[in-house]
């Protein structure tokens, strides 16, 4: 079934949905059996792959490795045309609608429509808001945006709603990566409020309390790179639960 679909079905069936990033300037191929084998033992659902940047080129070997290791949807997050590939399963169609660089709004996705005419991707359109969380991000160096102000809540909740109006079938509420502050739940809740496509949020989630209460006040989707890049550790903390792990817990509490 096609990714946006299917996500949506689990939307609607009360399930939460946590997306693995894996940022390509972060990773190798070669770490990629040990990092899946935690994947696969969490309740991770989906993998997105991209960065701000891929210094070295590394998405399309990496897609390819990741989708020959591994049964989750593969989902290209990507900072730029560049990292476009046919070796995953869909593609975030991105436009950053918080800031006003007509690169990110719209010159990227139009470079882009050349290689994706014969790509079997599945492309997801998805309005991408940067919202400041204390410090200065690599998403706000590298597009020359401003974040959008975490008080003006109204105009963060206005800009979402724009871009559900203009199609988009999902929206991102993003921290930036490693951010110091992550989505506000007032924030999150505001725009829940008013959304009826799937919210996205992610940046500086490093702890299962903060991932439950983004959960708790609306988000559908969370997206956590860099707590299990910094430590594989936090997969355990989000494992699944099942008879074989009840029954190790029972015999080494
Ligand atoms: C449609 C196509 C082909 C491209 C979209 C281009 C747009 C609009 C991108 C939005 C802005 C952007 C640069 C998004 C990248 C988001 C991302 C994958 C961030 C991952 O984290 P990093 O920002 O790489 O964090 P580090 O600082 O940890 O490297
Ligand atoms: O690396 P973290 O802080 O988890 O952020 C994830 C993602 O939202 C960044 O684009
Ligand atoms: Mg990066």
């Amino acid at each position: 079934m096609l990714v946006l679909k299917s996500l949506l079905k689990q939307i609607i069936s009360g399930q939460k949905l946590l997306t693995v990033l894996i940022d390509p300037d972060k990773m190798e191929v070669e770490q990629l059996p040990t990092f899946l084998h935690h994947v696969h033992q969490s309740v991770a659902t989906h993998i997105f792959l991209g960065g701000s940047t891929d210094e070295a080129s590394k998405t399309d070997s990496l897609a390819k490795a990741i989708k020959a290791q591994s049964h989750l949807p593969l989902v290209l997050f990507p900072g730029d045309v560049s990292q476009l590939t046919s070796h995953a399963d869909a593609l975030l169609f991105l436009s950053l609608i918080s800031g006003d660089n007509a690169e990110y709004l719209i010159k990227k996705q139009v470079a882009a429509v050349s290689k994706l005419r014969d790509s079997q991707l599945e492309v997801i359109p998805t309005g991408y808001l940067l919202i400041e969380n204390g410090k200065i991000t690599t998403v706000e160096r590298v597009t020359g945006t401003k974040p959008m102000s975490r008080k003006n809540i109204q105009l963060i909740v206005d800009t979402a709603k724009a871009g559900e109006l203009l199609g988009m079938k999902l929206i991102y509420l993003e921290a930036g990566s490693g951010a110091a502050h992550p989505i506000s739940a007032e924030i999150i809740k505001a725009v829940k409020s008013e959304l009826k496509v799937p919210l996205i949020i992610g940046g500086g989630i490093k702890s299962k309390a903060q991932l439950d209460a983004a959960y708790s006040v609306g988000a559908d989707i969370v997206v956590i790179g860099t707590a299990f890049e910094e430590n594989l550790k936090f997969f355990n903390e989000i494992k699944k639960v099942t008879s074989s792990s009840i029954t190790h817990e029972i015999i080494n509490p």
